[in-house]
């Protein structure tokens, strides 16, 4: 509802419109209705557009706003990607020790996305991964009631819900986000033109072209909820991403890096690279290209 808010308001400032010409209407998603297990398990990323997606090919709304990283790589073809909003802090924070040297041995880290729990293996062997799942207040609950010692959140979703005091930062490149977190997308019809060029209004260039080399990436490797996969870009018309891929466990972590131009074939390269690189142990959870 945070992001939803935010886009209405970009939209409305860009064209000057009263927000009353935007109707915000609360859909849902599965991916909130079910809590009780693990994403990955009751079939990942589509839990979290399915609803709005027929919504909107339905015509019962115009736009749907989403976090782009909980949208699928491949969109269903009467979709477009309208606008992608500036991008938020793309890192994840650590709610609960100040910082990853300072949790206690042993400890228990409560996620479930598989890229956190890989990550923080990979560093601290020592811990134990318990899944944890729910909205941000759920999930710091569970710290509360000492289901865990300490979780880990994007920073991005705590400022859009005016929490952002909570935990601490995890730079890049200790520790890698996921593709495309910190930003919003807004799609909408691809056959609905009036609506499609209001949003390119406020499309940001910069974003748009980290967050789709970011989706190419996990697109060429084959990605899904299942496979942990970390990324960080950074630049504009020249775009810098390093890129790791773990073994779930966290045992092995593979990492590439590379400088290509936005748009071009840079991230399926480095997608090669990495899953080349990659033992057995790891590849494996991949599908490779051309997922
Ligand atoms: N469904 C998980 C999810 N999807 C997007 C965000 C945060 C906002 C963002 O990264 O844009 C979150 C919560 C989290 O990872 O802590």
């Amino acid at each position: 509802m945070a992001q939803a808010y935010e886009a209405r308001t970009r939209l409305c400032a860009a064209h000057g419109w009263p927000e009353s010409a935007v109707e915000i209407v609360p859909v849902l998603a599965s991916g909130d209705k079910v809590l009780d297990r693990p994403l990955a398990e009751i079939g990942g990323k589509a839990l979290w557009t399915k609803e709005l997606d027929g919504w909107l090919i339905e015509n019962r709304i115009d736009f749907s706003v989403h976090s782009m990283k909980d949208v699928e790589t491949i969109r269903p073809e009467q979709i477009a990607i309208a606008a992608l909003l500036p991008r938020a802090d793309v890192r994840d924070v650590l709610v609960g020790a100040g910082s990853i040297s300072q949790i206690p041995p042993g400890a228990r880290v409560g996620t479930s996305a598989p890229r956190r729990a890989a990550q923080m293996l990979n560093l601290r062997p020592d811990l134990t991964v318990v899944s944890f799942r729910g909205n941000v207040a759920t999930r710091l609950a569970k710290l509360q009631t000492g289901e865990a010692e300490v979780t880990l959140l994007a920073a991005a979703g705590l400022q859009r819900l005016n929490e952002s005091g909570i935990g601490r930062p995890l730079d890049p490149p200790q520790w890698l986000p996921a593709p495309a977190q910190g930003a919003i997308g807004i799609e909408c019809r691809v056959d609905d033109e009036a609506t499609h060029m209001a949003l390119a209004a406020i499309d940001d260039a910069p974003t748009r072209a980290q967050v789709m080399a970011e989706r190419a990436l996990l697109l060429a490797l084959g990605g899904n909820c299942h496979s942990p996969i970390a990324v960080w870009t950074r630049g504009d018309g020249d775009l810098t991403m390093t890129a790791r891929i773990f073994s779930p466990d966290g045992a092995v972590k593979v990492e590439a890096e590379a400088t290509f131009a936005a748009k071009s074939d840079g991230p399926a390269e480095l997608a090669r690279q990495l899953l080349a690189d990659a033992p057995d142990a790891v590849a494996v959870h991949f599908a490779g290209s051309q997922a």
